[in-house]
């Protein structure tokens, strides 16, 4: 898992190691692992580092502090380093060790003309202590820039705890972070590009948020034994799709089939059509007769009339792990009273867009996207996978996780039909519900990205793509 802390914990943290750590040790080492970085990105952009032209956008923050200093370490190297400062002052120390290293100070009202020319663009606008979008001076400087930018800590103008945006803010090429990884650098991936982590040393544990590793997903699989057979391994329920639209539930029973080595057991009046495709699913007309299952899947394209609503009830009132989706969500969210069927102790997983989040609570879910979940996962008891470019997974007990997607392939229609089959596969292994949530998020994001291959793609293609996502993410362990 990788950790990712709030700012306020960072902030904590930095108070921590500065009182053990000589006075500037911090930003001498944040500053120098910086320089390396733009180091780096001049030299992939233009093959060559010394005599190469690097402008600074300087605050009068310790954010500019780092991009000053760092301007002094690359003086070293033989680059051109000139400073743009913005705001009422400079960091003091920084600004003295970049002019006595022989770096260029300029004011904003020049900074045009050195934009113009630069080969690397720094933002040291603002860091952790930034509120709202760029202020216009700095949003004027920033829309001149053509040169590839590193943010300096994470990109100025993108809310470091929240990731939004509402104005104008900057787009990174690379965002090179200190001591730890922020909210910003996993719900705004769009706007930091890649992101580089420098160790300074701070010391942090239990995160606010959490992202899977490819090797947590490998760890975590379910793996048939030799001792396993079809109903060990945990056999899916599928409830989805209609006799008008089947295409909902050949799409969350075929990812039930592609993700799983046990049994998949679809009901529904789509039973010929799921059949006909998947010819492994035992298929029957309604959730009463399906038989024995480990958990449910149900709700993508059941519509949300009286017999979604009894099919879900139902569903529910089985004493088993439960993915609604979609439909699902909808019914819950309109006659609440289904969930009186549910046993509180059994796991519920909901998989909400921004629209069904708004029918389940009464508002949109906002700019701050893990509080919504965890308010909605709180609510309901239950694990909430709110969908969403950056997909976020809270628990009931307050745990996070974020998916950072490989790509905007995803958006495709069926997609999240993929997804519920996917979840309903791991619930019925019996993984732990968010665990399960956020491994079929990842496992999702990268069948999308094999899928896609940077071009269009369907969500048939993407249910394709599952055994290969899961391969690749367990070639890790052998
Ligand atoms: N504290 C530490 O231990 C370390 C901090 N470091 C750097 O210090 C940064 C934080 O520095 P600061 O706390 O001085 O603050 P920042 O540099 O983030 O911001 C400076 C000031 O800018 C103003 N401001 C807020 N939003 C603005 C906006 N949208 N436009 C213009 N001005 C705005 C605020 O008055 C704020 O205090 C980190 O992001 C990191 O880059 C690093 O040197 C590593 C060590
Ligand atoms: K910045």
């Amino acid at each position: 898992m990788q950790g990712i802390w709030t700012t306020e914990r960072i902030r904590e943290a930095e108070g921590r190691a500065f009182a053990v750590t000589p006075d500037g040790e911090l930003m001498r080492r944040a500053s120098f692992g910086l320089s390396v970085q733009i180091a780096d990105v001049l030299a992939e952009h233009t093959g060559t580092v010394s005599g190469r032209r690097v402008v600074l956008l300087a605050g009068s923050g310790d954010n500019g502090g780092d991009a000053l200093w760092a301007g002094a370490f690359l003086r070293r190297r033989g680059v051109a380093v000139t400073a743009v400062l913005l705001g009422s002052r400079a960091h003091e120390a920084g600004l003295a060790a970049l002019k006595r290293a022989g770096g260029r100070v300029v004011s904003a009202e020049d900074g045009p003309q050195w934009i113009a020319r630069a080969d690397v663009v720094v933002d040291g606008i603002v860091g952790i202590s930034a509120s709202g979008s760029l202020r216009p001076e700095a949003a004027r400087l920033v829309s001149l820039v053509e040169a590839p930018i590193v943010a300096v800590d994470l990109p100025s103008g993108v809310d470091p705890d929240t990731g939004a945006v509402d104005g104008p803010a900057v787009r990174a090429t690379r965002t090179v972070t200190f001591g730890a990884l922020k909210p910003v650098h996993a719900l705004a991936p769009s706007w930091c590009g890649e992101v580089v982590l420098v160790d300074i040393g701070l010391e942090l544990t239990d995160p606010d948020l959490q992202r899977l590793d490819v090797a947590d997903v490998a760890a975590a699989w379910p793996v048939p034994g030799p001792e396993d057979d079809k109903y060990s391994q945990g056999v899916v329920g599928v409830a989805a799709g209609s006799a008008t639209y089947p295409g909902a539930a050949v799409l969350t029973a075929g990812a039930a089939v592609r993700a799983t080595a046990g049994m998949v057991r679809y009901a529904g009046h789509a039973a010929d059509v799921v059949r006909a495709q998947w010819p492994e699913v035992i298929a029957t007309g309604t959730v009463a007769d399906a038989g024995r299952v480990q958990a449910w899947a149900v709700g993508p394209g059941i519509g949300i009339g009286s017999e979604g609503r009894d099919v879900v009830r139902y569903v529910l009132g089985q004493g088993l792990p439960v993915c609604a989706d979609a439909d699902a969500t909808t019914i819950i969210a309109k006659s609440p009273e289904v969930l009186d069927a549910r046993d509180p102790d059994t796991p519920l997983v909901l998989t909400p867009h921004a629209g069904e989040y708004e029918r389940l609570m009464g508002r949109k879910p906002g700019p701050d996207r893990v509080t919504a979940a965890r308010e909605a996962a709180k609510k309901y008891n239950a694990v909430v996978l709110l969908k969403g470019h950056v997909t976020v997974v809270a628990a009931p007990d307050g745990r996070a996780a974020v998916n950072t997607p490989r790509g905007a392939w995803l958006a495709t229609p069926g997609s999240g039909d993929v997804l519920s089959g996917l979840l309903g596969s791991l619930l019925a292994a019996g993984l732990d519900p968010w665990l399960a949530a956020a491994m079929a998020a990842h496992v999702h994001s990268l069948a999308g990205a094999i899928a896609a291959q940077n071009a269009p793609t369907s969500s048939s293609a993407l249910v394709h793509a599952i055994p290969e996502a899961i391969r690749s993410i367990r070639s890790l362990l052998s």
